[in-house]
């Protein structure tokens, strides 16, 4: 697997790109285009987009390119995600989305450095990489995926290490989603702090 990608920003490796509702989090139910960039070093072994993580498997599209596809719609948020999409400089990317008036969200495991110019970050933090401490003070919302009892302790490490107004969503694994959303509920109600986030697309069949 090629892990030294995007040396030019202006093209990036793009897996997929959809029109849809954002399913997850703060924003979960608007409408948003969301930009799935190739290449992922984490490894998550639950991950739903494995096919993502080879950035070579996935062409390369220029920036203007991209957000004249996005344009197409009427909705103006677009996530960038992937793959794990820092590990490209998002420099232009994200510039050229905001000329054309989209807010920027990008879905990150802040495993990588930031770059470009970002209106909501949310940091899904990873025991497979780490995030970094700069990702972890600039996230506007932390979403935890629980896949097993152990993940409410890493959820309340990455809480501690969050920015004051920083959103807590926990958010079930799929595959273990009918045994883990009864805990994730009864822990919700002893630490009301934290929100559920469910992956609604799934349940409602959408991208
Ligand atoms: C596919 S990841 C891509 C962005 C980035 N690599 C990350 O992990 O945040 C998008 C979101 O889906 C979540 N996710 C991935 N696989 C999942 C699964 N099997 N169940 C629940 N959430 C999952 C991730 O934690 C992340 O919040
Ligand atoms: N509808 C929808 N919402 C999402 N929120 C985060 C997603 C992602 O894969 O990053 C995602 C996705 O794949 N689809
Ligand atoms: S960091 Fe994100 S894209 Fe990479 S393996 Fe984990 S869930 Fe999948
Ligand atoms: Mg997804």
């Amino acid at each position: 697997m090629d892990t030294s990608i995007a040396t030019n920003n202006r093209t990036l490796p793009v897996m997929e790109y959809f029109y849809t509702i954002q399913g997850e989090g703060f924003y979960q139910g608007q409408a948003a285009y969301f930009i799935r960039l190739g290449g992922c070093d984490v490894g998550c072994h639950w991950c739903d987009v494995k096919e993502s993580w080879d950035a070579d498997k996935h062409p390369k599209y220029d920036v203007a390119d991209i957000v004249s596809q996005a344009a197409q719609f009427p909705g103006r948020i677009a996530v960038i995600t992937g793959g794990e999409p820092l590990m490209h400089n998002l420099d232009a990317l994200t510039s050229a989305l905001h000329e054309a008036g989209f807010r920027t969200h990008i879905e990150t495991s802040g495993s990588s450095p930031l770059s470009g110019s970002l209106d909501w970050i949310t940091l899904s933090p990873k025991k497979f990489k780490a995030p970094l401490e700069e990702v972890n003070r600039a996230a506007h919302e932390l979403k935890v995926v629980i896949f097993n009892k152990s993940d409410f302790a890493w959820a309340e490490k990455h809480a501690a290490l969050a920015s004051p107004g920083c959103k807590l969503y926990l958010q079930p694994e799929w595959s273990k989603a009918k045994e883990m959303t009864p805990l994730i509920v009864d822990y919700i109600k002893d630490h009301p702090q934290w929100q559920l986030s469910l992956q609604v697309h799934k349940y409602i069949n959408v991208p």
